[in-house]
């Protein structure tokens, strides 16, 4: 398998401005059934991802979320319910609707919270998220503020110890604010291996490192094809991954009164792709915290880090690619644009 996030070649591939791709982007989304804001905060979320490298939380979504708005399965013209119910949490009823615009919806009142207290929870329920994490954390760090979030997905995870899937891929994100420095973040899904990098690897027709899945007899495989047909994913790290995928599960579904990751059945809207599940954020505020600057001993950590011999902490690649995108431009190979124009009527 290549690497996941190195699978554009140059050779047959065009460089968009990230202002182009956002606009597309937003062309597609509403020719296809979403609000302006709806459209502008998911074209917005997904150039972002391509920007960075994030692949398979990219353009590569397009067609799955063109897709599950074709068949009624989401509401892309939801408008999020935000309700103030403590000191320190806020809820959201997404109302069938993407998850991001959601929080969009939520964001100052929950930034206001967790200054104002020292931490705050949002709860968004009855919500799709099919993108990359990262973003929902990072803008909370880029503030001085340190934020953690949690999604669950849809069934195809196969908890440790047992022998059929019921987590989702479940990721988690953090992000940290740093001294002089681009914020500490780190998005991970609770599988082995995103289900999004099932995808590509299959339809590049790649094998899989040993140990991410198995196929539909519950026997280990490398091939991708197998655990998408039939098979499953298994939890990073055996029986740790799988408890934070448990967590992920119990935080993001039954803490905010979304689905489990097995609850959905999607089965009656053909072609959709996005879980209907929730997400849970947390958003401390370490000005309220004794001691020194914790964006200082941020900086510490990553000093002594540095001194023991690490060369990469999580997120130096996304914001090594991001200055490469920005300096010379979005490569996209020829077919995933002409797809993309073709969405946007072009
Ligand atoms: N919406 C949903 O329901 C789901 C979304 N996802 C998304 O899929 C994406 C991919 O997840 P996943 O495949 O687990 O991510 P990766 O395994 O690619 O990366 C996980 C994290 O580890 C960092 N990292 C990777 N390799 C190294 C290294 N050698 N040294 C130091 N840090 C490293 C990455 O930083 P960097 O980014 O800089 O490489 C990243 O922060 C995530 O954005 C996730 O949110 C996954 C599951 C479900
Ligand atoms: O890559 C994954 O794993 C997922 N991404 C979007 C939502 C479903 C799971």
């Amino acid at each position: 398998m290549s690497a996941p996030h190195d699978h554009v070649s140059s050779a047959a591939s065009s460089s968009v401005s990230l202002d182009a791709l956002t606009q597309l982007l937003e062309t597609i989304f509403l020719r296809h059934g979403t609000s302006d804001e709806v459209a502008r905060v998911l074209a917005a979320n997904c150039a972002s991802a391509e920007r960075d490298g994030a692949h398979s939380h990219g353009v590569f979504r397009i067609p799955g979320y063109v897709s599950t708005l074709k068949s009624g399965w989401v509401n892309g013209h939801a408008v999020p319910q935000v309700e103030d119910v403590a000191s320190g949490f806020v809820r959201v009823d997404a109302g069938n609707g993407f998850a991001q615009p959601a929080l969009a919806a939520a964001r100052s009142l929950l930034v206001e919270k967790a200054r104002q207290a020292g931490i705050a929870v949002l709860a968004i329920r009855n919500s799709h998220h099919f993108a990359a994490l990262w973003p929902d954390v990072e803008p909370f760090a880029d503030e001085g503020l340190v934020a953690l979030s949690v999604v669950n997905s849809m069934t195809c995870v196969v908890p440790h110890g047992a022998d059929r899937p019921l987590f989702g891929t479940n990721p988690i994100a953090f992000a940290a604010p740093r001294a002089g420095a681009a914020p500490i973040v780190f998005d991970l899904a609770t599988s082995a291996i995103a289900h999004g990098d099932v995808q590509i690897a299959a339809r590049k027709g790649e094998r899989l490192p040993a140990g991410m899945g198995v196929d539909s007899l519950g026997q280990p495989t490398q091939d991708p094809k197998a655990i998408l047909e039939g098979g499953a994913l298994l939890p990073f790290g055996g029986h740790k991954g799988s408890a934070l995928s448990m967590m992920v599960e119990l935080l993001a579904a039954a803490l905010t009164g979304g689905n489990f990751s097995f609850e959905f059945d999607w089965s009656g809207h053909p072609g959709a792709k996005t879980p209907w599940t929730g997400q849970l954020l947390i958003v401390i505020d370490p000005s309220k915290a004794a001691g020194q600057s914790f964006a200082e001993r941020s900086e510490e950590l990553v000093r002594q880090m540095h001194g023991v011999g690490l060369k990469r902490l999580p997120g130096d690649r996304r914001h090594a690619q991001r200055a490469r995108s920005l300096a010379e431009g979005i490569l996209l190979d020829q077919q995933t644009l002409a797809q993309l124009r073709e969405l946007a009527g072009q």
